[in-house]
């Protein structure tokens, strides 16, 4: 068999950004802050222009005291938990990923919990009125301030980007109110679920979202489900591409020290071979990897291999091929 290596349409300069989110405020555990240090220590920017992309990184919090913010025990608003810190380094995160795309450098954001998905795929859909979002994770993320059991925001960003309930947001959010696009339904598909609350279970149904959970890669296999994914948020094959990446899509296995694992998940192969097909299409056009905690490492083995799962995912969106 020969393999060409994945041509990226909208970047025939391969210039990348990386963006460093070290952001935690979207959930209570500590430790997801270190994140980008972890994956850029054990290779991710050297693995990244290895495969012949001219790279920057930056990192939009580094004014942020975001210690101190998380501290901050009366930034709450009705049920949901630090809306200011939240929303405070988001709209920090939405202007980064923003200016990258602007660039035409492709935009590499590395959290950091899910949160920060608010502001690049909110960046994404305002670069891309057209494009197509590809959402791996155990958790479908599309809790809004109403149906939040925890409260956590880094369960809600789907939520955000699409607008919904927006009567009932904590007004730090009036930023991504006033963005001109939203996320419509046929713009985001899902691949990984197996822990979704009823409320998001209701929302997905009653918008006609393309879920793909367990339960179907189980019975269709991964190479269909990401073909069944693409057709739904690309029909035509043109369209842009951001793929959303939560480790704890992968199953514990191979992504153990993530704040939230549910077992039952995606093997370390399917949760590449995704990628790769991804990529393969052309049209990725940018890439988040988040919920990499290293602080939750039961033994350095554990440690390695789920920081090694997000340097993995990260080669193969930038063009790495077996072959
Ligand atoms: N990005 C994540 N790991 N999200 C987990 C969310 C869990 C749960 N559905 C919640 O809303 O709290
Ligand atoms: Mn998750
Ligand atoms: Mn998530």
């Amino acid at each position: 068999m020969s393999f060409s290596e994945p041509s990226y349409k909208f970047y025939p300069n391969k210039n990348a950004t990386v963006i460093s989110a070290p952001f935690s405020g979207g959930q209570g555990k500590s430790g997801v802050e270190d994140g980008p240090e972890q994956l850029i220590k054990y290779g991710l920017l050297k693995d990244i222009e290895k495969l012949g992309w001219n790279l920057k990184n930056v990192n939009p919090l580094s004014e942020m005291d975001t210690d101190k913010m998380k501290k901050d025990e009366n930034d709450v608003y009705n049920n949901c938990k630090r809306p200011t810190m939240v929303s405070d380094c988001c709209k920090l995160i939405y202007n980064e990923v923003k200016s990258s795309y602007e660039k035409n450098s492709f935009p590499i954001t590395i959290g950091g919990d899910h949160s920060i998905g608010m502001s690049t795929i909110s960046a994404f859909i305002n670069t891309y009125p057209n494009g197509g979002i590809v959402w791996v994770d155990a958790h479908a993320d599309i809790n809004t301030p109403s149906t939040t059991e925890s409260g956590n925001l880094h369960g809600c960003p789907v939520a955000f980007a699409m607008g919904l309930d927006s009567e009932n947001w904590p007004p730090h959010f009036n930023w991504i109110k006033e963005l001109k696009t939203k996320v419509k339904p046929n713009q985001i598909t899902y691949i990984g679920l197996r822990d979704v609350d009823d409320g998001e279970k209701k929302l997905l149904k009653d918008l006609g979202i393309k879920a793909f959970s367990m339960y179907h890669v189980d019975k269709f296999g991964i190479n269909e489900v990401v073909r069944m994914a693409l057709e739904a948020v690309n029909p035509n094959g043109e369209n842009p591409i951001h793929l959303s990446y939560d480790v704890d899509g992968i199953d514990p296995m191979y992504a153990a020290a993530t704040g939230t694992p549910v077992r039952g998940g995606l093997t370390l192969r399917e949760g590449l071979f995704l990628v790769e097909e991804i990529a393969n299409s052309g049209n990725l056009v940018g890439l988040d990897i988040v919920e990499v905690n290293p602080a939750l490492s039961s033994s350095a083995q554990v440690h390695l291999e789920t920081v090694n799962t997000g340097l993995s995912i990260a080669r193969c969106a930038m063009g790495e091929t077996i072959l």
